[in-house]
């Protein structure tokens, strides 16, 4: 088991924003949670990442209660990929994204060959190598968020916690974060995120949370949670999933897929 919530309570001190939580994440899982603003995401991925205190409950990553793990284990064992925010460091990406090799170093030691070698492959992986030396103050926010997530790759963390890793991005960057998810998947990695966007669940989640004021309102297979009835009582609108086949590659055969699509109402 890669990263565990048993009986959660979480939130802001006296607040609880959730209670009563669990939840699992197997290796080479994706699970993908979703609410609606404020619905309590990156306060529950917070918590799992050790940043916020457990009001009560228990986390556990790679089965080790967080409590009795060091910030630099946690490290190694969950990346976060967090919300991307203005920069005012004048770190370059490079550097930036060798930052995610530091919980491997020793308190004084600087990034070796190897973790050089790691931060440019997974700028690589990103898209971003021609960016290496740009300050991060001096990059799109696009560009810092595909940054923050080859920060997390290089890492080589066993889980990775992902919030909203596809907001700021481009259609074509939102689909190459989507399928970087599946790759990290093939090679047994546990992803945990989040998104607004239904159809990023239905492309790339084994399992999904619905999650609204805190308390989920449903947790199962992706297939089985993300219907047209579930997303539409989380929402407050009316949501149609619907199937379309389309052709792939060169024999042309048809996959089915599942997308998500609002009703609007009449003007
Ligand atoms: N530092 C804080 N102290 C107290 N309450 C907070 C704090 N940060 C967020 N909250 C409140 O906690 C609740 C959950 O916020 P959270 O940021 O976890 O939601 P979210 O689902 O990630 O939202 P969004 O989709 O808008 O990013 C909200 O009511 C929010 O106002």
């Amino acid at each position: 088991m890669s990263l565990a919530a048993q009986a959660l309570d979480y939130g802001y001190g006296e607040r609880a924003i959730g209670r009563g939580l669990d939840l699992t994440l197997e290796a080479g899982e994706v699970l993908c949670v979703l609410g609606p603003n404020g619905a309590g995401k990156t306060t529950l991925f917070r918590t799992l990442l050790g940043l916020l205190p457990a009001l009560s409950g228990r986390v556990t990553a790679g089965g080790q209660d967080l409590h009795s793990l060091s910030r630099a284990q946690i490290a190694r064992e969950v990346a976060y990929v967090p919300q991307a925010s203005a920069s005012y460091f004048d770190f370059s990406l490079a550097e930036m994204v060798e930052m995610g090799r530091t919980a491997h170093l020793g308190t004084f030691a600087r990034p070796g060959k190897r973790d050089r070698d790691l931060a440019r492959a997974a700028l690589d992986r990103m898209g971003i190598s021609g960016l290496a030396d740009r300050p991060v103050s001096a990059v799109s926010g696009g560009e810092r968020q595909l940054a923050l997530i080859a920060r997390a790759l290089a890492t080589e963390a066993r889980s990775i916690v992902m919030d909203e890793p596809t907001a700021n991005l481009d259609f074509g960057n939102q689909s190459r974060v989507l399928s970087e998810i599946a790759r990290l998947k093939a090679a047994g990695i546990a992803v945990l995120l989040c998104t607004h966007d239904p159809d990023h669940a239905l492309q790339v989640a084994d399992r999904a949370l619905l999650l609204r004021g805190g308390q989920p309102l449903a947790l199962g297979p992706a297939d089985s949670v993300l219907t047209g009835e579930t997303l539409s009582a989380l929402y407050g609108i009316d949501v149609v999933v619907a199937e379309v086949g389309i052709a792939q590659g060169e024999t042309g055969a048809t996959i089915r897929r599942r997308v998500c699509v609002p009703r609007l109402g009449r003007a």
